[in-house]
């Protein structure tokens, strides 16, 4: 030992052996010989998490091509999470709600995101696992959400939606005047929602606040961190804080129940039935907007810029909307419950949006695995682990769409064109008992608005009169869809009609 003394060299080697044994009992993960493969990964103990971070969705593909499984497992540090690529077992899923559980999810997320306090959060989690019988808030407030888009509401909600938009398009469709298309869409589609939502007292007239909604989900891993969030992220904390502080003056003068939509109503009435304290009340919808409003947008956004780009298209959908018999309502816009159902034959706009959610999706849905459980009796799934079904996998899967996978193909989802589609690889409105309570609305309003539009207007592209592909934005990790990355700048130019 030339010169090295040997007693605190052992000492020195002990100590860096018991930190490396204890790492390694903390960060390593005792498999289950029956868990889907786990995938090898190159930087130790890290190696997932940070490709997660840095690819975030895409690094689950990334992962299914490299270890060539449908279903697999990502070690990462102290637990893992499994990864479905397979749209049969997303159907498998399906079948087991309360032991996949979004809900779960959605109840213990909401703490950190909204900020609610703690006695709104103890009644959240009270029995949110299910085990001690059905009822439980997140349960009980699905079920009045559901309940609050059925049947006649729905009808209401969606007629005051488009008939909002109407007003917007009017307004702000202006032949001449250049505008950024994204931010068109965002702001017709958002005052529309939200107004037929909320009422005449809607919190997101301000504009500040429709644009806030967005910043503060922008900050989500951030909130979910459960780190100080004015501290590491004053921007998106500011954006929450606003629309709370509005949703609070909304709810202490009793704007939803003059005004409001059966569905603002109908939940804040089950947040007082379970003694959730009044302050609370405003962070629950302030979170809740995420679902009303930010699929909903880039949906709208991607439907408009393939079919205005595409001069054949355009001239079928507007052919179908003449024959809908939309020309004949004011401004092309249904102005009646009953005439929504011209809105039913609209075949080829339908499916085109629902191809244009599919070639644009983005981010995984998560269920949390309640129980030690096995997946279709083969795949043992351990308990407190995320289970992520990457809705692009789903989306571009040869096996359920065929070798058109990669194409967009506006009449894909069109039942007449004859092509069967497996159940459950669209994931654009989720499946199963979580299916989005919001599609029927969603789809009427998209489709309305797009119908209206190309009865009415052609929209050139700017610059240099070609349409350029925005690219994705895939960086928000709550919204299903991308977000254009680049601008589009258009013009509304009137048409005869
Ligand atoms: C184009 C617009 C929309 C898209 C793409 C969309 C997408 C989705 C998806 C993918 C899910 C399932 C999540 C999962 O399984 O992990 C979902 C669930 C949900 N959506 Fe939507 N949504 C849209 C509009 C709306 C609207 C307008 C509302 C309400 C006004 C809404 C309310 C909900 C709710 C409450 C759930 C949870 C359902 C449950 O667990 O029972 N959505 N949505």
């Amino acid at each position: 030992m030339n010169g090295i003394p040997a007693v605190p060299f052992l000492l020195g080697i002990s100590i860096v052996t018991f930190i490396a044994v204890s790492l390694d009992r903390l960060l390593r993960v005792k498999k289950n010989a029956s868990e889907p493969p786990f995938v090898p990964m190159s930087v130790p103990y890290f190696g997932h998490m940070l490709g997660v971070i840095g690819e975030q969705a895409n690094y689950y593909q990334k992962m299914g091509k490299k270890c060539g499984q449908k279903v697999f497992s990502l070690a990462m540090p102290g637990g893992r999470i499994y990864i479905v690529n397979s749209p049969d077992y997303i159907s498998t899923i399906q079948k087991v709600p309360r032991v996949l559980s979004f809900w779960f999810i959605e109840a213990s997320l909401t703490k950190n995101l909204g900020g609610i306090s703690k006695k709104a959060n103890d009644i959240l989690l009270d029995n949110a696992r299910g085990d001690k019988g059905n009822n439980s808030l997140v349960v009980d407030g699905m079920k009045a959400t559901h309940a609050a888009m059925a049947g006649r509401h729905l009808g209401s909600l969606t007629l005051n939606a488009i008939q909002r938009a109407n007003r917007e398009v009017n307004e702000y469709a202006k032949p001449g005047q250049e505008v950024e298309l994204w931010d068109w869409v965002q702001h017709i589609f958002s005052l529309a929602v939200s107004s037929s939502v909320y009422g005449p007292d809607n919190p997101y007239e301000d504009e500040k606040l429709e644009r806030g909604l967005s910043t503060f989900s922008d900050y989500t891993p951030q909130f979910l961190s459960g780190l100080p969030p004015w501290l590491i992220i004053p921007k998106g904390y500011a954006a929450r804080e606003a629309l709370v502080s509005q949703f609070e003056k909304y709810f202490a003068e009793k704007s939803d129940s003059t005004g409001g939509s059966e569905l603002v109503k109908a939940r804040a009435k089950i947040l007082r039935e379970y003694g959730i304290p009044e302050p609370d009340i405003a962070r629950f919808e302030v979170v809740n907007g995420f679902g009303i409003l930010l699929n909903l947008l880039p949906s709208a956004f991607w439907t408009i810029h393939h079919i205005f780009s595409d001069p054949q298209l355009l001239e079928v959908i507007r052919q179908e909307a003449k024959e809908a018999g939309l020309l004949e309502s004011p401004d092309g816009f249904p102005s009646s419950e009953e005439e929504l159902d011209k809105l039913s034959n609209l075949p080829l706009l339908t499916s085109a949006l629902k191809e244009a959610m599919r070639m644009h999706a983005a981010g995984a849905a998560a269920r949390m695995v309640m129980e030690d459980h096995m997946l279709d009796g083969k795949y043992f799934l351990k308990r407190n682990s995320y289970v992520l079904i990457p809705n692009k996998a789903a989306h571009f899967d040869k096996s359920a769409w065929g070798n058109s996978a990669d194409e967009f193909m506006a009449n894909r989802f069109d039942k007449s064109s004859g092509e069967k589609i497996h159940p459950a690889a669209f994931r654009g409105f989720g499946g199963g008992v979580n299916l989005c309570p919001g599609r029927a609305f969603s789809i009427k309003l998209i489709t309305s608005v797009v119908a209206s539009l190309a009865l009415r207007y052609d929209i050139q592209a700017g610059g240099k009169g070609k349409w350029d592909y925005p690219e994705h934005d895939e960086s928000n990790i709550t919204i299903n869809l991308a977000r254009p990355l680049k601008k589009t700048f258009v013009q509304f130019v009137r048409r005869a009609v």
